[in-house]
C-alpha cells in the first residue's frame, strides 16, 4: 500500500471504525495526570485518522505524537500534510522488524494502531516490539484489525485463475494472520499474553459495510489492493472488473436500489474487526518482586 492520496480518498470504512472505536476507549485510555502524553501509532498511513480521531482526543500540553509507517511515500505524504502541527512527526517503522530503533525504546504512554496489524504476518514480533515501545513504567494500548474480510476469499479465487496468478503468487502475505483462525480472539489474547500485557480486553466484532456503486467499490480496492502495483496500468480496469465478478458470484451484490430515477448496485461486505485493549505491566512493582529475592527479612512477604 502506497498510495496515501488514493487511500486517503477511499477509506470510509477505516475512518468510520476508527472514530467510532475511539469514542467507546477515550475515557478508558490511561491518560497521564500531568497531561505529558506521549503516543504513537503504528501505521497511520496518510495519517488522517490519527490527526481527525486521536490527535483531539491528547491533552492540550501533549509531549510527542508519532505517526508510524512502513511506507515512505505514506510517511513522506503524511509529513507534508501535518507538519504544521507542533510536537508531532511521521516516521517510517516496520512494526514487525527484529529491533526497534533505539530512540523508541519504552518512551509512550499510548500505542494505538488502526487496520494495519493485518498485514503484518508476523504478530508475535509486532507485539512483542509495541510492548517495548511503551514506557517501562507501564501503558497502554488500542489495536484495531481486521480478523477477517472477504476481500480475501476474492484474491484466492483470482489468483487459481490462469490470467492473474503470475500476479499473485505471495497471496497469503496479504491475507490477515487471523482470517483462518477458529478462534482469533483467543489467539490473540495469547500472543498479547506471550509479550507480556497484562490488562488485556480482547473483542472480536462482526460488522457490515456496504458500498454503493459498484465504482465506490472499486474505488476501495482500488485504495488497499497490494497486486495492482504488479499488474500493467493498461490491465487494471480488467482486474477490477473480475474481482467485481467474483464478488458477485459470492453472492455479495444487493439488488439495485432505485434512487430519484437513479438506480445502482450496491455490494455487502461481512467483516470481522478484533479490537484489543492491553496494559503493560509496571515494571517497577515486577522490580520490587525480583529484589525480593534478594532480601531476608520482609514483613508479610514469606
Ligand atoms: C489500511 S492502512 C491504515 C492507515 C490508517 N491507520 C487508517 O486507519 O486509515 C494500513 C497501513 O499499514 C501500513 N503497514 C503495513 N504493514 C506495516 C508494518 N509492517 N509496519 C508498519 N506499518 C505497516 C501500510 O503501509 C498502510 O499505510
Ligand atoms: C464486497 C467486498 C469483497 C468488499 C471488499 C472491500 C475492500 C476493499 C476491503 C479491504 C479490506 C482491507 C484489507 C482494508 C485495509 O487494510 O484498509
Amino acid at each position: 500500500m502506497n498510495l496515501a492520496s488514493l487511500y486517503q480518498r477511499a477509506n470510509e470504512v477505516q475512518r468510520h471504525d476508527a472514530k467510532l472505536i475511539l469514542s467507546e476507549y477515550a475515557s478508558i485510555l490511561q491518560w497521564r495526570s500531568d497531561g505529558q502524553d506521549s503516543l504513537l501509532d503504528v501505521g497511520s498511513g496518510p495519517g488522517n485518522v490519527l490527526m481527525d480521531f486521536v490527535h483531539p482526543l491528547l491533552p492540550k500540553s501533549f509531549k510527542q505524537l508519532v505517526g508510524t509507517d512502513v511506507s515512505m511515500q505514506m510517511v513522506g505524504y503524511a509529513n507534508k500534510c501535518y507538519e504544521r502541527y507542533a510536537r508531532t512527526q511521521f516516521q517510517v517503522l516496520d512494526i514487525g522488524c527484529e529491533e526497534l530503533p533505539e530512540q523508541l525504546k519504552g518512551r509512550f504512554d499510548h500505542v494505538t494502531s488502526f487496520y494495519c496489524l493485518h498485514w503484518v504476518q508476523n504478530l508475535r514480533a509486532a507485539l512483542r516490539n509495541i510492548y517495548n515501545l511503551l514506557r517501562n513504567e507501564g501503558g497502554d494500548s488500542l489495536l484495531v484489525f481486521l480478523a477477517t474480510n472477504p476481500v480475501y476469499e476474492v484474491y484466492k479465487v483470482l489468483q487459481s485463475s490462469a490470467k492473474w496468478a503470475c500476479y499473485m503468487q505471495d497471496v497469503d502475505q496479504f491475507i490477515s494472520p487471523l482470517h483462518y483462525s477458529s478462534d482469533p480472539v483467543k489467539q490473540f489474547e495469547d500472543l498479547l499474553n506471550e509479550a507480556g500485557f497484562v490488562y488485556k480486553n480482547v473483542e472480536l466484532r462482526s460488522e457490515v459495510f456496504v458500498y454503493e456503486g459498484v465504482q465506490t467499490l472499486k474505488d476501495n480496492v482500488k485504495a488497499i489492493c497490494p497486486f495492482l502495483e504488479r499488474i500493467p496500468t493498461s490491465l487494471h480496469e480488467e482486474f477490477l472488473n473480475d474481482f467485481v465478478d467474483v464478488v458477485v458470484s459470492m453472492n455479495l451484490k444487493q439488488d439495485a436500489t432505485c434512487n430519484a430515477g437513479h438506480s445502482q448496485e450496491r455490494f455487502i461486505s461481512p467483516y470481522k474487526l478484533i479490537v484489543a485493549y492491553a496494559r503493560k505491566s509496571p515494571d517497577f512493582l515486577e522490580n520490587v518482586f525480583s529484589d525480593l529475592v534478594n532480601v531476608k527479612h520482609v514483613k508479610g512477604v514469606k
